[in-house]
């Protein structure tokens, strides 16, 4: 049904959307685990792991750092700890464009005294990561950049680690440098036993933080919270693994399929998260459902249908997506099928990920005739009263998220080309087909 060339792929107009889709691995999971069994006094078993390019980022930087992991079957995979110290102490490190790799290894690195220079594709170098830096050099990290100051490249030079006072780290530009201090910083001996970090500014994205504590549990190291400024740590700890560990399904990944459910008829249903899951994204559910879908979820599904309403369209909304950044690109989609203009709140944070997806978003949905207001830290996106043929087709940027989400305006009435779609390499390198599995060409 698609017409796949290197550098495009062309979906024909799409007339309905059925069938089960099993999940690969949750990206934000598989690389938390993969770092904390490398810290780890013991052996860990991951199953389930996703296999696409961030998780392989960080698994050739962990090699590099002399961890022993082995591929076992299928998405399992066997990571022999080293107790908190990595045996290489000097090493270049790729981080790809990987925000859960070069984030968590930055301040993994920085406190291991060695020798270490990270660095990634273009647009990593683009990507902040500042704060972060701030925060480390507070307890005594050696780090240039080498580069633009606030990016990668970094140069990662050991230093003498002293925690006596509270780590102080902004939240607002990103969630990933907090959950980068809570995972490394508990190898760190204070006099206290404790360590102290203080959230400064509003914290974004919170349930990955939620991802962040809930996996340190796991790996024996309680956090005390008090709401979401102040975090207190165990000191002097090397995690103790749990002998074995399951990845559940991305459910960011779930929302694609989850949209063209609801946009396409259904019942389209994902396997691998539910009511269960850990992670943030499965609340895209409530956003559907706010937009009328009918939503059914059990432990680890979900099901979709389209509306009841005779009309078929969706309702449009108006939310603060904050709390779901990722899954809120596909609700701007899933906007061009509603009954009037959707209005995505505080998604400022949308503008430093794999590109500017604010200002992508906004011109690419132009392109097939939808009237959009692109604000600072939000998005209108208003139908199209007549459905245009991008005839350059849809630009990615690279982004694996708007080539994804790109996919669902093929239920509109025209055909869509896909520019470089291999960009879903990043969290889905088999995206397209299993789409393609559950979506029916118009006329067939
Ligand atoms: O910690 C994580 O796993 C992630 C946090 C979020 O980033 P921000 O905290 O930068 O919003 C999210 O967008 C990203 O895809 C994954
Ligand atoms: C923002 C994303 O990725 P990263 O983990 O690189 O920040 C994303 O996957 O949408």
């Amino acid at each position: 049904m698609s017409t796949a060339s290197p550098d495009s792929l062309l979906l024909p107009a799409l007339s309905s959307a059925k069938g089960t889709v099993r999940l690969p691995g949750s990206k934000s999971i598989s690389n938390r685990v993969l770092l904390l069994s490398a810290l780890s006094q013991g052996t860990t078993v991951v199953r389930d792991l996703l296999d696409s390019d961030d998780t392989r980022v960080m698994l050739a930087a962990l090699r590099t750092l002399g961890v022993q992991w082995e591929h076992l079957a299928d998405r399992d995979y066997r990571v022999r700890g080293v107790a908190g110290r990595f045996p290489t102490r000097d090493a270049d490190i790729f981080v790809g464009n990987a925000g859960t790799a070069v984030r968590p290894l930055t301040a993994a690195l920085a406190l291991q005294g060695g020798d270490y220079r990270l660095s990634g594709v273009p647009r990593m170098h683009e990507r902040p990561i500042g704060d972060l830096i701030d925060g480390l050099r507070q307890v005594g990290a050696q780090i240039d950049y080498l580069g633009n100051p606030g990016y990668p490249p970094l140069h990662l030079r050991g230093g003498e680690i002293d925690i006596a006072e509270p780590i102080r780290v902004r939240g607002d530009v990103s969630s990933q440098f907090l959950t980068a201090l809570l995972m490394a910083l508990p190898l760190v001996q204070t006099a206290s036993g404790k360590i102290v970090i203080e959230v400064v500014g509003e914290l974004i994205s919170k349930p990955y933080i939620e991802i962040t504590l809930n996996l340190l549990r796991r790996f024996g190291i309680e956090v005390e919270q008090d709401g979401w400024s102040r975090f207190i740590l165990p000191a002097g700890r090397v995690c103790t693994p749990p002998a074995e560990i399951h990845v559940e399904g991305d459910a960011s990944s779930a929302s694609y399929f989850l949209a063209a459910g609801a946009i396409g008829g259904g019942p389209v249903r994902v396997e691998g998260v539910g009511h269960a899951s850990i992670q943030g994204d499965i609340r895209f559910i409530e956003a559907l459902n706010q937009m009328g879908a009918n939503v059914m979820a059990g432990e680890n599904w979900v099901e979709v249908r389209g509306v009841e309403d005779p009309s078929g369209r969706l309702r449009a909304i108006d939310l603060d997506c904050n709390h779901i950044p990722d899954a809120a690109m596909t609700l701007a989609v899933a906007a061009l099928f509603a009954d009037g203009t959707t209005t995505l709140r505080n998604i400022a944070s949308w503008r430093v990920k794999e590109t500017d997806r604010l200002a992508a978003m906004a011109t690419e949905l132009r392109k097939i005739g939808a009237g959009v207001e692109e604000g600072p830290d939000y998005l209108r996106v208003t139908p199209p009263v007549t459905w245009q043929e991008a005839r350059s087709g849809i630009d990615t940027y690279d982004d694996h998220r708007m080539a994804m989400c790109f996919s669902l305006a093929a239920f509109g009435p025209l055909p869509v080309r896909i520019n470089e779609p291999g960009c879903v390499g990043k969290t889905f390198p088999e995206y397209f087909d299993v789409f393609r599995s559950i979506a029916r060409p118009a006329g067939t």
